[in-house]
């Protein structure tokens, strides 16, 4: 019988036996195997392979065999202890006889009897250590260079598991750390193989596309794109490439119109990158559901559009309505009333300050679109460069200073009413997209090639001749004929009459509210006056007049001042071109005694008669009124 002390070199058929029992292992089993099998082959007391905890600087078992059986977690601090050396050489620690006394401060050896010792590091690629290999004796153990050699062989092996080990837990932490970023992200992210399969996805994507697994891992992700944008990524994918030189990643211009497995669509702003491996083509989808983003775009838009119309009504409530008794104007009445409830675009003639604006403003509050905005846009007022911008709305980038995304008057005016004033004056060069917008409620934004669709009621309005204009191509003939499906033509104030001076008074109470004036009248002299002017600047020359003679009345007297220039009616002295009837001769001197009588308060007599005013002797005046059953007195307006 072999004594204790007596150590059995190893033959090549137990080396072969510990190869092969821990050849099928890894992991715990592997070290499991593997220190029981050196204990087994060396004959010792206790074999034990460990982990560094480098940070703490303690030894953690992986598997520790001693006396027969294993030992179970395992932990200890090195300082102090026979393994202290071993972590710090590359050669190995080999103590044949009275470790105890050699590490009095190691408190485990003296329980398990230990008197040889023996330790070597394992190391990684880069020379740190990841753990060691130890065994420990109660017999002293001599060098025996056989012995030596097995415990090197064994100590390779465990290195070589405990490496990759290593690598297994830097491969987990870094695949931990892709997912928390990938599964961080409120991104969709959609792995595809070179034939646009999904292979891969976060779980973002799982969310956004209110997918699982088996109904979207695998499957084409032409399955979960509208027809065009699966075209987008198709077109996309050429003009990437993995070359140094060029981007391999590309923003796919526009939005794609994603399809959830619900069969709901959502917009996605969305990113496509391509990479290699292994000689394999991938493709990388980002996908940002913007959703929310246009939700918010259209609430932002919905409160300018709120904020535009209080404006608008609260203009409304300073401004005039339309103020007219006069034949021209109730003429006009009827062909507001005509147009208004239809959709049809209208176009407004007539001299400046005429009231087109107002008109317009009717036609809108008279028409289905009433609770929608009114929007109006001065075409001769913007510079040529900007109006464009100003009608269509800009992207952001599209010019110098264009920051932001803009929305334009059209998608302001969406549903409602748009009213192009001065439309003359628009550049030929905007006529033709103006057209397509008549035509087909279509545009692009400037800067943009994605289309906007509108549904907006154009009413137009100029002083121009729009057939001369177009005669000296100045203007687009189709547009003409597009905007001039409904002509108004605004009479000048001038051919007003009676509206003269009920507009007048009609300003007079606006503006004594407005400077706190108590109320002033206007006396005969002042309506004379104003009848007879010719009011090149029409409304809006009579409305300033009368501000202005309101600021600076003095003692309850008007003082109005009109241009000297332009103080007389030209059409006193034009001959009729058309031939009156007897019945209408008799009107008209009706309504002119009428307006006689109202001029001059009902007086006939006097200095601020209506006799005078007429330029007729009163009693021939009292006979006329006589024969036609006037009453003097009567308000006539
Ligand atoms: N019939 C009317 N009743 C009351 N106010 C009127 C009337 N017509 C015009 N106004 C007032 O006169 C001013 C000028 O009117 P508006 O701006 O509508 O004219 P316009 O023809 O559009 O002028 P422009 O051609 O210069 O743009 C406005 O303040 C408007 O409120």
């Amino acid at each position: 019988m072999e004594s204790k002390s007596q150590r059995k070199t190893p033959s090549l058929i137990s080396l072969k036996r510990i190869f092969e029992g821990t050849s099928e292992f890894t992991g715990q089993l592997f070290f499991r195997s593997l220190v029981k099998s050196l204990a087994e082959v060396l004959q010792v007391y206790g074999v034990w392979v460990t982990e560094y905890k480098t940070e703490e600087n303690r030894l953690n078992a992986l598997a520790f065999w001693l006396n027969g059986k294993f030992i179970e977690k395992y932990e200890y601090d090195v300082k102090g202890t026979p393994c202290e050396p071993v972590l710090g050489t590359k050669q190995i620690c080999h103590i044949p006889n009275n470790v105890i006394k050699l590490y009095p401060s190691d408190p485990d050896l003296p329980p398990l009897g230990a008197v040889s010792y023996m330790g070597l590091a394992l190391r990684g690629e880069d020379g740190r250590v990841l753990g060691h290999l130890a065994l420990l004796d109660q017999k002293p153990m001599k060098e025996i260079p056989e012995v030596f050699l097995i415990f090197k062989i064994f100590a390779s092996r465990a290195q070589a598991e405990i490496r990759r080990i290593h690598y297994e837990n830097l491969l987990k932490q870094s695949e931990a750390k892709i997912n928390r970023l990938l599964n961080g992200t409120m991104d969709a992210i959609l792995e595809l193989n070179s034939d646009l399969v999904i292979i891969q996805a976060n779980e973002a994507a799982f969310k956004t596309f209110e997918a699982e697994e088996d109904n979207f891992l695998n499957k084409q992700v032409s399955n979960f794109l509208g027809k065009d944008s699966f075209q987008k990524i198709l077109n996309t994918t050429p003009f990437l490439t993995t070359g140094n030189e060029q981007p391999a990643s590309v923003w796919i211009q526009g939005h794609l119109k994603c399809l959830k497995t619900n069969g709901n669509f959502f917009p996605a702003d969305a990113t496509l990158s391509r990479y290699e491996y292994e000689n394999n083509i991938f493709y990388a989808l980002y996908i940002r559901d913007i959703n929310e983003k246009l939700q918010n775009k259209k609430e932002i838009r919905k409160l300018t559009i709120e904020t535009f119309l209080l404006k608008e009504q609260f203009s409304d409530q300073l401004s005039n309505n339309l103020v007219g008794k006069s034949d021209a104007l109730k003429n006009v009445f009827v062909q507001i009333n005509q147009v208004a409830p239809t959709d049809s675009t209208v176009l407004i003639l007539g001299e400046t300050g005429t009231g087109k604006e107002l008109i317009a403003k009717e036609i809108h509050k008279r028409s289905n679109r009433r609770d929608k905005t009114f929007i109006a846009v001065n075409c001769a007022a913007l510079p040529s460069d900007l109006i464009e911008s100003e009608l269509f709305g800009h992207s952001k980038g599209a010019f110098t200073g264009a920051t932001e995304n803009r929305e334009g008057r059209f998608l302001l005016a969406d549903n409602g009413t748009l009213f192009l004033d001065e439309i003359g004056e628009l550049p030929l060069a905007l006529q033709a997209k103006l057209l397509r917008v008549v035509q087909e409620g279509e545009f692009e934004p400037v800067g943009s090639s994605i289309s906007r669709k509108v549904d907006v009621r154009i009413v137009a309005a100029t002083h121009r001749n729009l057939k001369d204009a177009v005669k000296n191509k100045i203007f687009r003939e189709d547009l003409f004929y597009r905007l001039n499906v409904f002509p108004i033509s605004v009479p000048p104030l001038r051919e007003r009459g009676v509206d003269i001076l009920l507009l007048a008074e009609t300003f007079l109470k606006k503006y004594c509210g407005k400077y706190g004036k108590s109320k002033l009248h206007l006396n005969n002299v002042n309506r004379h006056e104003l009848l007879h002017y010719s009011w090149p600047g029409n409304v809006r020359e009579l409305q300033n007049i009368i501000e202005r003679a309101v600021i600076t009345a003095q003692s309850g007297n008007l003082n109005i001042i009109l241009d000297k220039n332009n103080n007389s009616r030209k059409t006193d002295t034009k001959k009729p071109d058309t031939v009156v009837t007897y019945d209408e001769m008799k009107k008209m001197e009706i309504n002119n005694l009428q307006l006689a009588l109202k001029i001059s308060s009902g007086k006939v007599f006097g200095a601020n008669g209506a006799a005078k005013l007429l330029g007729i002797p009163p009693t021939t005046l009292n006979s006329k009124l006589a024969k036609f059953g006037i009453k003097p007195g009567n308000n006539y307006l």
